[in-house]
């Protein structure tokens, strides 16, 4: 397993995004004036590279024994201290602007959650820089559920820790735990989540975080989790989220979610970004890529 240094990778990025939200104000407040109907940037990638390095893979030695060996070597090659490293993400630039959902596609291990994570400033950039107007929350993450704790509880927590106030968790409890649909087949929200099924769980995680307007909203397949229902409500929720001027991120494997929910896709591949269009196009390009459309929704124009 991957093991990075969080803390140094979440003050580096608080730092970045310090300085990089000034310089995103300012180009904002730039372009609003030059004209008014201009598109708004929330999310700037420019050339942009991400680097994992993984500690501990000294061939055949203990743990203990490669953390002593890096100590010891720290100014020999990563590689020969027994650190790897996995480019993720390559040199990838776009802009995102207010009002648009992007979908993120691209086969396994492609860089979709890595560019995710940066965007969110739970990474480092390796080369490059992420700015973001307002701040942006990254599904699952920002409302980290606590599987002891009551559902119940877990709203409130998670409320929270998505920035609403005790009032606002107040007066929302209801519609998010309606909109999990957590309760429709008995009274699970007074158990703890940890008795929840994934599914649930990814349920509750996206109907809290979808209570709260978002500048910026990055969602990691989320909508896969639940049944038909479910994602009919999450994508209803995501063009609502659009209309109230944010920024929706949608990283799926599903073709069908990502046309019914986006109007803009970016198609990563080995890290790299190989296309960035509107929906239908690049889609298009995906499945002749990969073979066909998926099985969860083919493109209607080839249905019979
Ligand atoms: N914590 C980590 N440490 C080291 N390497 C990692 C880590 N997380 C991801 N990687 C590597 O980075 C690359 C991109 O992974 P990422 O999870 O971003 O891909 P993805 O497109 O989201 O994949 P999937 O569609 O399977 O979820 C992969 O080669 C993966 O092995």
């Amino acid at each position: 397993m991957a093991d990075t240094d969080h803390r140094t990778s979440d003050r580096m990025t608080s730092d970045r995004r310090t300085t990089d939200r000034r310089t995103t104000d300012r180009r904002t407040t730039d372009l609003t004036k030059a004209a008014s109907p201009a598109p708004v940037p929330t999310v700037i990638c420019d050339a942009v590279d991400i680097v994992y390095r993984v500690n501990g893979t000294g061939a055949g030695r203990g743990a203990a024994t490669a953390a002593l060996n890096r100590m010891l070597r720290r100014k020999q090659p990563e590689r020969a201290a027994g650190v790897r490293t996995v480019h993720a993400v390559r040199n990838v630039s776009f802009t995102a602007h207010r009002g648009e959902a992007i979908g993120l596609i691209g086969t396994n291990g492609s860089g979709k959650s890595t560019l995710l994570k940066a965007v969110a400033g739970l990474l480092p950039v390796e080369r490059g820089r992420i700015y973001t107007d307002g701040q942006p929350s990254l599904l699952g993450v920002n409302a980290a559920l606590m599987k002891d704790l009551t559902g119940e509880r877990n709203v409130h927590l998670g409320g929270l820790a998505m920035g609403m106030s005790r009032e606002e968790v107040r007066e929302r409890h209801q519609q998010i735990v309606d909109f999990s649909g957590i309760n429709e087949k008995g009274d699970f929200l007074t158990l703890p989540m940890r008795t929840y099924s994934s599914g649930m769980a990814a349920r509750l995680r996206f109907s809290i975080a979808a209570a709260k307007d978002h500048d910026v909203l990055l969602v990691d397949e989320a909508l896969a989790t639940g049944d038909r229902s479910f994602q009919k409500r999450s994508e209803r929720r995501i063009r609502e989220l659009r209309a109230h001027a944010g920024t929706v991120f949608l990283v799926s494997h599903s073709n069908k979610s990502i046309r019914d929910t986006c109007d803009r896709v970016l198609w990563l591949e080995r890290g790299e970004l190989r296309m960035d269009g509107p929906t239908d196009e690049v889609l298009a390009a995906y499945e002749e890529f990969t073979g066909g459309p998926d099985r969860a929704g083919k493109a209607p124009a080839k249905r019979k």
